[in-house]
């Protein structure tokens, strides 16, 4: 009898264009595995609102792979050695997995390669970025070379079915009951503004099939946070329901300007490049001068990031994008550079301290968007918005006319005219029950800007 192989999903939770499932299929039967382990990521392991993601994420897994015969495995712990445990149980002796770029997962991925035979495939983003090389053979560290690069190699190849000769093992195998992982919030739970997303393959589909017909129109209505104008398929393509293959060939199907989309997708490539180049990157400032940063720390630098984390800061576009982060677990993308400049240059904060909040509240955080999108508005990565361009969130919010947005997200602010919901305060008309400005737009700036001086002492071109 052949004996079965391995597949260890991570953030791949799919049957289709899923190269790790279609060469186990290939080999024989095949036995699916996910493993929990909050110890290797350190302070990097699944988030909660993730945890959320992830349950549901995994209940529709299991259901598909079933449909075929096919048992997904849970078990708790360190992925190596429960992976060495599961082969050994099943007599595999072949792993296959979809390579990841997380520090923790390579590390892991390397031990698993001395111990059992692991096969690694691509899929997890249009293209290997160890492949995507300069003139000179070195890697890319901004965005526009490395886009410009990857463009030319694409498009990806055709994405793949679900194989159609799935079957598993006979026997049973001891796996863990999902419960028992306590991944849904009970008490309390902050989950019911979750409703509207569908975790798993089928969700992810569905959200790729409802956007395809937008795309054209994405370069303008992107930037509208009161408008449905970007696909949501952030959570769905950091856990690997859909591949980046799929979406770009099912979007480069859509009528219209499909360019601006698909070079946005291209920044999950680069952020990997990034990670994979610069493993530390949620942690160490891209630009070393900034280590000299004079960020606030004490009582008072506290109490103002508590005030960001629940919405109230009185400036209501920074407050809506906090809101929905922390009610929807997702935040519209032009709010989320609002509200990260926000925190870092008015407030005078360290960047690592919203990207953490980020990372727990998000159901698509990820290491690499998260960090390296933190550092961009930070002015500390490797390629990123020069720290002395300081954005205005009461410019910002009657720019991209976010006034429907705030009235959905700040109920107090909700009957306010549309020439005064962006700043209450400075019409006159600012409600009790709504908090007065944390700081002055003019006194934030200045501050940020007297701060940054130390930083330039050291380094005279690390604000530009
Ligand atoms: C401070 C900050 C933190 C962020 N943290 C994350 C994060 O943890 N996880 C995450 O997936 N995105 C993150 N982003 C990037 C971006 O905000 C989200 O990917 C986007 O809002 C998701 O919504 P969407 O799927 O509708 O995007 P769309 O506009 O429809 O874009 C399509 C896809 O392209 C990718 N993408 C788009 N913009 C970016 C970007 N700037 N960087 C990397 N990939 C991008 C995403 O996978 C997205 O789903 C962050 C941005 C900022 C400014």
């Amino acid at each position: 009898m052949t004996t079965p192989s391995i597949v260890w999903f991570r953030q791949d939770l799919r049957l289709a264009d899923q190269p790790a499932l279609a060469a186990a299929a290939h080999d024989g039967p095949v036995v699916g595995v996910y493993v929990l382990d909050d110890d290797a990521p350190g302070a990097w392991k699944i988030g909660g609102a993730q945890r959320w993601w992830l349950h549901h994420s995994l209940t529709a897994l299991a259901a598909d792979l079933k449909k075929h015969g096919v048992p997904l495995i849970l078990r708790r712990g360190d992925a190596v050695a429960e992976i060495g445990k599961l082969a050994k149980e099943v007599g595999a002796e072949t792993v296959h997995a979809v390579h990841h770029y997380e520090p923790w997962w390579k590390v892991a991925e390397d031990a698993l390669g001395k111990a059992l035979t692991l096969k690694l495939h691509g899929g997890m983003l249009l293209d290997d970025p160890d492949s995507i090389r300069t003139g000179s053979g070195g890697r890319y560290r901004m965005f526009t070379a490395f886009w410009k690069a990857l463009r030319e190699r694409m498009p990806p190849p055709e994405p793949i079915a679900a194989p159609r000769n799935l079957s598993g093992p006979s026997g049973k195998i001891a796996s863990d009951d999902l419960a028992d992982w306590k991944l849904l919030p009970t008490t309390p739970d902050w989950s019911p503004g979750f409703a509207d997303w569908k975790p798993g393959e089928a969700g992810a589909h569905a959200a790729l099939k409802a956007f395809v017909p937008k795309v054209g129109a994405y370069d303008t209505a992107r930037n509208l946070p009161s408008e449905e104008g970007t696909s949501r398929l952030s959570p769905h393509l950091h856990h690997g329901e859909v591949s980046p293959a799929a979406v770009w060939h099912a979007v480069a199907k859509g009528k219209g300007d499909t360019e601006p989309y698909l070079r946005e997708v291209g920044w999950r490539d680069f952020t990997s490049n990034v990670i994979d180049i610069l493993p530390a990157y949620a942690d160490a400032n891209g630009r070393n001068a900034y280590d000299a940063m004079p960020w606030r720390t004490g009582k008072e630098a506290d109490a103002d990031f508590k005030a960001w984390t629940e919405g109230r800061t009185g400036y209501p576009l920074v407050d809506a994008g906090m809101r929905q982060l922390w009610t929807h677990g997702w935040m519209h993308n032009r709010v989320r550079m609002v509200a990260a400049s926000f925190m870092i240059k008015h407030l005078l904060l360290d960047w690592r301290r919203g990207e953490a909040w980020y990372w727990d509240c998000l159901i698509d955080a990820d290491y690499g968007n998260n960090s390296v999108n933190w550092q961009w508005v930070a002015g500390t990565g490797i390629d990123s918005n020069p720290f002395g361009r300081i954005m205005a969130p009461l410019t910002q919010s009657p720019k991209f006319d976010a006034a429907d947005y705030i009235r959905t997200w700040v109920p107090e602010l909700a009957d306010l005219s549309d020439g005064a919901i962006h700043d209450p305060e400075e019409a006159g008309c600012r409600p009790a029950d709504y908090p007065e400005k944390i700081i002055g737009h003019r006194e934030a700036r200045e501050r940020a800007l007297q701060a940054v001086k130390k930083v330039t002492a050291r380094d005279p071109g690390a604000s530009d």
